[in-house]
């Protein structure tokens, strides 16, 4: 049996695309830290939204995330932040900050900021269990050398639907006309900082419209063995729901 090696893997793409879920899920089966990067920009956000530091005074706000202690947790079966000391969740998930959070995802020296401390993280996990890192410029910008880069992509309809279910616990057509601001005008914004539509060279596309989060996890798995066969830690359980319509997901 070779002995297990830790991995670094990046998951890219638009919002409801499935990163955190698939991530956290790939992490934990990895025996993985998983990293959040969009959580580093939403507890900038929220931080500056609660100390009224005006969003689009990009000086003042690229301070802040320089100043701002920020502790992530990394553990992917209940991944924790903390700002100036206190445990925020719910207070990073609300449309305030979802609405709020583009006019800091693209301040580029938020940017710089919030990569270097990402990488950080990455640099410590990679002496250790490894890490699956999410969001959008993972692939790209934030550790090109990722062991494993994956652009998980699913179509507007199937990401409407589901943060509509998150957020209003419905898929109506009403919850997900709310929804929309949040992922299609947010996705736009976004798009100005950074590219998560197209995957760049020796990224993978994974298309999760017509799959189950388990089957978007084996995937993404079975993917990642395919690079690293022993990124799997004894007794771990290899993919098993990697069945066609999986396989035809991950795009040659
Ligand atoms: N095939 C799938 N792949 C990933 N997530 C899925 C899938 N089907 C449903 N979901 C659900 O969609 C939501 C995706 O949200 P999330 O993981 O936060 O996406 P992102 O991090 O890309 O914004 C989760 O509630 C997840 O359980
Ligand atoms: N590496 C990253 C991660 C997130 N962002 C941006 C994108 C979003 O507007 C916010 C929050 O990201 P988050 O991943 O929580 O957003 P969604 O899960 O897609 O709703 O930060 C980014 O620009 N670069």
């Amino acid at each position: 049996m070779p002995a297990h090696r830790p991995v670094v893997v990046a998951v890219d793409g638009p919002s409801g695309s499935g990163k955190s879920s698939v991530s956290r899920a790939v992490a934990a089966r990895l025996g993985a830290e998983y990293l959040d990067t969009g959580a580093t920009f939403r507890a900038v956000c929220w931080w500056c939204l609660e100390n009224d530091v005006d969003l689009e005074d990009r000086p003042a706000v690229a301070e802040a995330a320089r100043q701002l202690d920020l502790e992530l947790g990394t553990d992917p079966t209940g991944p924790t932040v903390r700002v100036q000391g206190r445990l925020v969740a719910e207070e990073l998930r609300t449309s305030r900050v979802s609405s709020a959070v583009s006019a800091v995802a693209t301040n580029l020296d938020v940017r710089a900021e919030l990569r270097r401390r990402q990488r950080e993280v990455v640099d410590a996990a990679r002496g250790g269990r490894g890490v699956v890192l999410e969001g959008r410029d993972t692939t790209t910008v934030v550790t090109p050398d990722a062991d494993v880069r994956v652009l998980l992509v699913a179509d507007e309809d199937a990401r409407l639907r589901r943060r509509a279910r998150d957020v209003h616990g419905t898929d109506d057509a009403a919850a997900r006309e709310r929804t929309r601001d949040e992922v299609v005008r947010r996705d736009r914004d976004d798009s100005t900082v950074s590219e998560f539509s197209v995957a760049a060279d020796g990224v993978v596309t994974v298309d999760s419209s017509a799959l189950t989060l388990e089957e978007t996890v084996d995937a993404v798995l079975a993917l990642v063995l395919r690079a690293v066969p022993e990124a799997l830690p004894p007794g771990a359980e290899p993919p098993t729901s990697v069945a066609d319509r999986a396989a035809q997901a991950v795009a040659p």
